[in-house]
């Protein structure tokens, strides 16, 4: 903002200004007295019969502001636009009201001035009958149209054509036809658009329920002024005093007409005109509040800026030269000759000495006006072009009947309507019906004057049912003592910035997948539904599922099918259970089913089953179908545990149980399950310190050639030595290994003490005597490159492939994917052999066979266990020798106890044994006696 300018430094002194004002004031007192003395008889001639639209000069009279000016004042209703232009050139009448159009004549060469601008924006527009199809202003086109008189080229309704012309509709491309002023034309279709003002027609068309659109030049950014008090220069020049005063007093009857409408109509009923009732007066002047914007601009501000805008336009028609000057056009109250003039003439009655001291003063008075109005006017703009060009949406409203009083395009654009559409609405009328009561309460706070603004976030439908989210700050507005309060409303649209969020917050607590919540949300509902069952005492139970066999199929048919089934999955659950209950996806093929509002565990187990059930149905993928099963851990809240972390843990816990059990059941969390999952997490500690504590033994199992009973193999077991717990079985700590992933460095270690072994027994007992060693899944499918180590490490022993066995599952087959197909290949080139261990109790698929470079066949001891002579068993067994050795394998039969057992087997013609029938696994200090004691032997 800026400040009036400094003082000059040759200003008069202090003492020497009030000697020169009191002087001055004297005179002051003359020149303002003089023309309200003499009462002069003016005439103000209307453009149009008695409306609202001139109510600011019947207060002005009626409140006896002319009369305090010493003016009587006739007003004189119109009958066309042009006659105040005409009667005031031709002196007819002093004074009249004009449009925009006046700059025309101006440019035409008449001496008309403007002394204020009313309507700060132009009520005229184009109406038309509405169609199902969307407004179209170019529907005009080839149509007949009332626009403006075809006879009087003042008439001409310059800025609607200006308008077309715009929108690529030349005057030639429609039929003009001259105007009647009638609304029935337009209705009964003996025209198809008519120009209207917007403050009048369209409430006749409402009352005959006519359906219309209006289109406005505003639309395409022609946006003249409306109507405008106005005088000559003639008038100006002889009576500047009278015509400050005229306009001052005009301006005064605006403002207290646009702040008492009720008043103002009832007073144009009873003194002026009967033509129009009480109820259009009032529409017509609440349409003209958004035009004459009463609050935020002084009534009668004109700016030079806007008349320019004006000047291009017409110069655009081609009706005034381009960059017309229109110098003298706006009323100024400080200069002009003539005005100066009337002072020397006063200057020249007064005494010589009052002339020059007055002279002096009134040079420094009017010095002083000019920068203060200057200051004022350079203000008022800034503030206008802020508002217009503000990125915020603003809205000054009646807080009382929450009309718009005035509309900035931005706030037209936040709510996707049109001026004139918003000034037929209220405020929060197009609001979401969830936000308004909030809004409204706050309003309510506003008018008790316990707050002065309030900010809040709420949402809008635009006319296309778009919701739009915004942010809303609303700030009291003061208003004249005895009117209606204001606020103004100031919008921003927050909708990308509310989407974002939303989209955050859905990834941060949905799983992109299934859709499902995930942990973090889990975790809410969790909390939430644990408060809830403090209340009301009821209980929650905790399902967590597992999915059996998941990864097998994630590797045979690819991580895009095992999506598929996992989305499926996640139905599947949900349709098991109450919208009120939570499923949750954990991540991979975890999920979690909160149960809440419980009051029996019956419910739960029924649920349970049925998920059970249901994901035990097959999974269509693709050409393929898929099957899975379901381990299920169930806790219970508050019974189980008190705490989200704990609830969860013993969850796992029974789910491990169920699992243990042997898969597709539930089991529910025991105090058991905790201790055996607290002894799990021990020994992993431990086991974490085990190799470098060198706490790990090898030992050895002999494997037996069954036709000539010697050992010229043996399978490598491991042990540890546990300093506090003892021996520890492979059976326990091996899953632990496995888990953790120690299991990679123990396998290093077995593998080397193995093939230190087996160099020295090939050197001492048999040349091509060889040792398995076993290979969890995890170790084998570690990275490429891993069986390279070995065989650098069987090249520096001197030592063949040959020399090692690696034991491995079906279950690896199964899951064959590439990496399993190279490990197999790799093992093959290097002469590595490999045995599949635990033959008969997975898929016994035998295709795999035939696929895989497999060179043993190890039948699992519970086959062995139980042959007898014409047992099934004993039949299986059978058989897979015959396959076997079809397919060139050997076959190793385990858990080989008893004499028989051996003989059925070698008579089957299995071709080698292990078994406590031959020896226990023993320490390679002990195995290596046996061998030396086969070797004596
Ligand atoms: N990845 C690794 N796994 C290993 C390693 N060392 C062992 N293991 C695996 O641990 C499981 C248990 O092994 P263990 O307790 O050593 O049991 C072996 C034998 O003791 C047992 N066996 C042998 N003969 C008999 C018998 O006649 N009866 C009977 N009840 N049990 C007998 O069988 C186990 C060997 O089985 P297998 O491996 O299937 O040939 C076990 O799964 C081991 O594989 C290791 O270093 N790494």
């Amino acid at each position: 903002m800026s400040l009036p300018d400094a003082a000059p430094a040759s200003s008069p002194s202090p003492r020497a200004l009030r000697r020169l004002r009191l002087g001055g004031l004297t005179l002051l007192a003359l020149l303002w007295l003089a023309p309200a003395a003499a009462q002069d008889k003016i005439t103000l001639q209307l453009k149009h019969s008695h409306q609202f639209q001139f109510a600011g000069y019947y207060a002005a009279l009626e409140q006896g502001y002319y009369r305090e000016a010493g003016l009587d004042v006739a007003i004189l209703e119109g009958s066309d636009g042009n006659e105040p232009e005409r009667d005031v050139v031709s002196g007819k009448a002093e004074y009249g009201v004009g449009a925009s159009s006046l700059l025309l004549a101006r440019l035409a060469g008449k001496p008309v001035v403007v002394l204020g601008v009313v309507f700060q924006h132009s009520p005229y527009a184009l109406a038309m009958r509405q169609t199902s199809a969307e407004p179209d202003i170019r529907r005009i086109i080839g149509k007949r149209a009332m626009i403006g008189s075809l006879t009087d080229e003042l008439g001409s309704a310059d800025e609607l054509l200006a308008y077309l012309v715009k929108e690529g509709i030349p005057p030639t491309s429609f039929q003009r036809v001259e105007p009647t002023y009638n609304t029935a034309d337009l209705i009964n279709g003996r025209v198809d658009a008519i120009a209207v003002y917007t403050t009048n027609e369209p409430d006749t068309f409402d009352r005959l329920g006519f359906p219309y659109d209006i289109y406005s030049p505003r639309a395409v950014g022609i946006d003249f002024y409306g109507d405008n008090l106005f005088t000559s220069e003639r008038e100006i020049a002889n009576h500047p005093a009278r015509v400050r005063a005229f306009r001052a007093a005009s301006m005064r009857g605006w403002q207290w007409a646009m702040s008492h409408q009720e008043e103002m109509a009832d007073l144009i009923l009873s003194k002026y005109s009967h033509r129009s009732d009480r109820a259009h007066l009032l529409y017509e002047a609440r349409q003209m509040v958004p035009l004459v914007q009463p609050v935020l601009v002084e009534i009668g501000y004109q700016n030079p800026e806007r008349w320019r805008h004006i000047a291009d336009v017409y110069a655009g028609l081609g009706m005034v030269p381009k960059n017309a000057n229109f110098d003298g056009f706006m009323y100024r109250q400080d200069g002009g000759g003539a005005s100066l003039l009337w002072l020397y003439r006063v200057l020249g009655a007064a005494a010589l000495l009052l002339v020059v001291g007055a002279a002096i003063h009134f040079s420094l008075l009017a010095r002083e006006r000019r920068r203060a109005n200057a200051a004022i006017r350079t203000g008022e703009q800034r503030f206008r072009t802020m508002f217009e060009a503000s990125p915020l949406g603003i809205a000054l409203v009646d807080s009382i009947t929450y009309e718009y009083r005035d509309i900035n395009p931005r706030f037209q654009e936040i709510v996707g309507r049109s001026q004139a559409e918003l000034a037929a609405m209220r405020w929060l009328e197009a609001g979401h019906p969830e936000d308004v009561a909030q809004i409204k309460v706050q309003m309510g706070r506003l008018l008790a004057h316990e707050v002065h603004n309030f900010k809040i976030t709420n949402r809008l439908f635009r006319p296309d049912g778009e919701l739009v989210w915004i942010e809303v700050s609303v700030t009291a507005i003061e208003t004249e003592k005895g009117s209606h309060p204001h606020h103004l409303c100031m919008i921003e649209d927050v909708t990308d910035k509310k989407q974002s969020e939303a989209l955050i917050w859905q990834q941060a607590n949905f799983d992109p997948l299934t859709q499902l919540p995930n942990r973090r949300m889990f975790h809410d509902r969790l909390a939430h539904d644990m408060l809830k069952s403090q209340r009301d005492r009821s209980h929650i139970a905790i399902l967590f599922i597992d999915l059996d066999h998941f990864k097998e199929v994630n590797d045979t048919l690819g991580h895009h099918q095992g999506d598929i089934l996992l989305v499926d999955a996640a139905r599947r659950i949900g349709a098991c259970v109450r919208k009120s209950d939570t499923v949750a996806r954990l991540g991979g093929d975890e999920f979690t089913v909160i149960l809440s509002e419980l009051d029996g565990t019956e419910r739960v187990e029924q649920i349970a089953q049925h998920i059970i059930d249901s994901l035990r149905q097959p999974f269509p993928l693709g050409q393929e179908q898929a099957f899975v099963s379901a381990s299920i851990g169930i806790t219970l809240y508050p019974d189980d545990a008190l705490d989200i972390d704990d609830l969860l843990k013993h969850a796992d816990q029974a789910m491990y149980a169920a699992k243990g059990a042997g898969r597709n059941r539930y089991s529910y969390f025991t105090p058991t399950l905790q201790v055996a999952a607290l002894n799990r997490m021990r020994l992993t500690n431990d086991l974490r310190g085990a190799l470098k504590g060198e706490q790990f033994a090898l030992y050895f199992q002999p494997i037996v050639h069954l036709k000539s009973g010697r050992i010229h193999k043996a399978e490598a077991l491991i042990r540890w030595n546990h300093p506090q717990r003892g021996v520890v079985s492979p059976m326990d700590f091996i899953p632990l290994a496995e888990a953790s992933g120690l299991i990679v460095d123990i396998g290093e270690w077995v593998f080397r003490e193995s093939a230190r072994w087996v160099q020295r027994w090939r050197h001492e007992h048999h040349p091509e005597f060889q040792v398995s060693v076993n290979q969890s899944p995890l170790e084998f499918q570690r990275e490429d490159g891993a069986y390279d180590a070995w065989l650098s490490y069987l090249q520096a022993l001197d030592l063949p492939g040959q020399s090692v066995v690696v034991e491995i599952t079906e279950g690896l087959l199964l899951d064959a994917n590439a990496t399993v197909s190279n490990k197999l290949l790799q093992l093959r080139d290097a002469g590595i052999q490999v045995a599949l261990d635990d033959f008969g109790t997975g898929y016994s698929s035998l295709s795999y066979l035939k696929k895989f470079d497999i060179d043993y066949l190890k039948i699992d001891r519970s086959f062995t266990r139980n042959l007898a002579p014409d047992s099934s068993d004993m039949a299986l067994s059978d058989a897979i020798i015959v396959m076997a050795h079809k397919l060139g394998l050997r076959v190793i039969a385990e858990g080989v106890e008893t004499p028989e057992q051996r003989d059925l087997l070698a008579a089957a013609g299995c071709d080698y044994g292990q078994g406590y029938l031959f020896a226990r696994p023993m320490p390679a200090e002990q195995f290596d006696q046996l061998l030396r004691q086969q070797a004596a032997a």
